[in-house]
């Protein structure tokens, strides 16, 4: 029996493990082997929606004047840079629908990755980035960091871009994927759901969900 883990100490810095319990409750019945993938899809759309809640915590605020029904009054409204919401297709779609019922004002660039299967590298295929991405705060979506091959071509386009502001989200990462994601680009913080215990000989998540592409569109 294999249990995710959190080994919290031994992780390299920059790491947010949302473990909110509804985000938990969700992640185990996605990663049940018979979950349909009419469901799947549905729990990453409400999972990825709680995560963008903690993604965008250290969001700027700045006050307005505002008229209530019954006085005037300095209320928040959000401040500073806009954001880029990033998905690393496939599977990162799965994640951007919830983050966009979120943040609807976001704009929404796509890097195209596949992982060859022997070597495990990233293999770029389509990349289509707003042109103003330089000045937004960019939001990598994808739902698995297992070697960390993937995240790491992602952030270096969107830093190609001239973005200096870069965060990364996921559903489960594992060690292996932190540390050469972390080794790439320290400065980029990761939010994920789960921190899994290793990988196996082909480069899948264990425990996991298996192949997220593959789930979310019903393609095996
Ligand atoms: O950390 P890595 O070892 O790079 O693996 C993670 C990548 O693998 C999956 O994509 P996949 O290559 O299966 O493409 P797909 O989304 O089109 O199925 C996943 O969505 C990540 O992009
Ligand atoms: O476990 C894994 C590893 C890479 N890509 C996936 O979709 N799942
Ligand atoms: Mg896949």
């Amino acid at each position: 029996m294999n249990a995710p883990t959190s080994p919290k100490a031994a992780l390299p810095p920059n790491i947010v493990v949302v473990d909110h319990p509804l985000i938990q409750h969700k992640l185990t019945l996605m990663r049940r082997s018979r979950t349909p993938a009419n469901e799947f899809r549905l729990l990453l759309r409400e999972i990825s929606m709680l995560l963008a809640y903690e993604v965008t915590r250290d969001m700027p605020t700045e006050m307005t004047e505002i008229e209530t029904p019954l006085t005037t009054m300095q209320a928040p409204i959000l401040a500073g840079k806009k954001l880029c919401l990033v998905s690393v297709l496939r599977a990162g779609g799965g994640i951007l629908e919830g983050m966009l019922e979120i943040l609807p004002a976001a704009r929404v660039g796509h890097v195209g990755l596949y992982r060859d299967p022997v070597s495990l590298a990233a293999v770029e295929y389509y990349l289509k980035l707003p042109r103003d991405i330089s000045e937004r705060t960019a939001i990598i979506l994808d739902p698995m960091l297992a070697t960390g091959n993937s995240a790491a071509a992602a952030v270096s386009e969107v830093k190609a871009a001239g973005c200096q502001s870069v965060k990364f989200v996921c559903l489960i990462a594992a060690p292996e994927g932190l540390k050469t994601l972390h080794d790439a680009h320290p400065d980029v913080p990761v939010y994920t759901a789960a921190v899994d215990s290793h990988l196996n000989d082909h480069g899948y998540i264990v425990p996991g969900i298996g192949d997220a592409g593959d789930r979310i569109f019903g393609t095996k």
